[in-house]
C-alpha cells in the first residue's frame, strides 16, 4: 500500500542501523512530521497610507479607518443601521471616536472584522505633517509619495529638557556670582 505515512517509513529505513531504536517505534502522523500547525502560520497583513485610504470616499468605493485598521464598508454601506452618511463623513481620517460614539455592540465589532482589509501605516497616522520635499535631518520617515515630519512631534515631546537645562544653568550662574 503506498501512503504518504508509509513513504516517510520507508525513508527511515534507507537511513542507517544506529535508527533503529527510533525506527522500530516509529509511528508518526504525517502531519506531525511535515507541516507546521495552521495556527502557527503568519498572517500577511497589508498596510496602506491614510493618504491612500482617503482617497476612497465615496458611496461605491468606502474605506475608513478605526483603531489602526483600515475597512472596505461599500459592500455594507446600504445595509449600515447608521445610514451612509455617517460613514462617508468619516473617510479620510481615523474614525475611531466617531465609531465609538456611536456605541457599537458587540455584534457590529464582530461584523466589521468581515470587512478589515488592512491595517494603516503608522507613520501616516495624522499627526505627522505630510511634506513633498525630502527633509534634509535625519528624523523624518518616509510616508507614500511625502515625508512625514517626525521632527514636529519630537520637538513636542522634549521640549522640557532643553528649557530645564537652561533654567538650571541659569539659577547655578546666578548664585556663583553672587557668592563672588
Ligand atoms: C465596518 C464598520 C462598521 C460596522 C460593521 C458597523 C455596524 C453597525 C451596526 C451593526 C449598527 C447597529 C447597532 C449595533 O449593533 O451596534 C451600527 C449603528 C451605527 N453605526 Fe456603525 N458600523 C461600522 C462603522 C461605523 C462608522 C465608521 C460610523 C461613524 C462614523 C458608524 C456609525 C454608526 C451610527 C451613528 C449608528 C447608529 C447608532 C444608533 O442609532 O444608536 N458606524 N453600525
Amino acid at each position: 500500500m503506498a501512503s504518504s505515512h508509509y513513504e516517510v517509513a520507508d525513508f527511515v529505513y534507507m537511513d542507517s542501523a544506529a535508527t533503529q531504536g527510533v525506527r522500530d517505534n516509529w509511528n508518526p502522523k504525517i502531519s506531525e512530521l511535515c507541516l507546521p500547525k495552521p495556527t502557527k502560520m503568519p498572517k500577511l497583513t497589508k498596510l496602506f497610507t491614510m493618504q491612500e485610504a482617503s482617497q476612497h470616499n465615496t458611496k461605491d468605493d468606502c474605506w475608513v479607518v478605526i483603531d489602526g485598521k483600515v475597512y472596505d464598508m461599500t459592500s455594507y454601506l446600504d445595509e449600515h443601521p447608521g445610514g451612509d452618511d455617517v460613514v462617508i463623513a468619516a473617510t479620510g481620517k481615523d474614525a475611531t471616536e466617531e465609531f465609538e460614539d456611536a456605541g457599537h455592540s458587540r455584534s457590529a465589532r464582530e461584523l466589521m472584522e468581515n470587512f478589515c482589509i488592512g491595517e494603516l501605516e503608522v507613520s501616516s497616522s495624522p499627526e505627522f505633517e505630510v511634506t513633498s520635499k525630502k527633509p534634509e535631518n535625519g528624523y523624518d520617515k518616509q510616508l507614500g509619495k511625502g515625508y512625514a515630519k517626525e521632527v514636529v512631534n519630537l520637538t513636542k515631546q522634549y521640549w522640557g529638557v532643553p528649557v530645564a537645562i537652561v533654567g538650571i544653568s541659569v539659577v547655578v550662574g546666578f548664585l556663583y556670582l553672587r557668592k563672588k
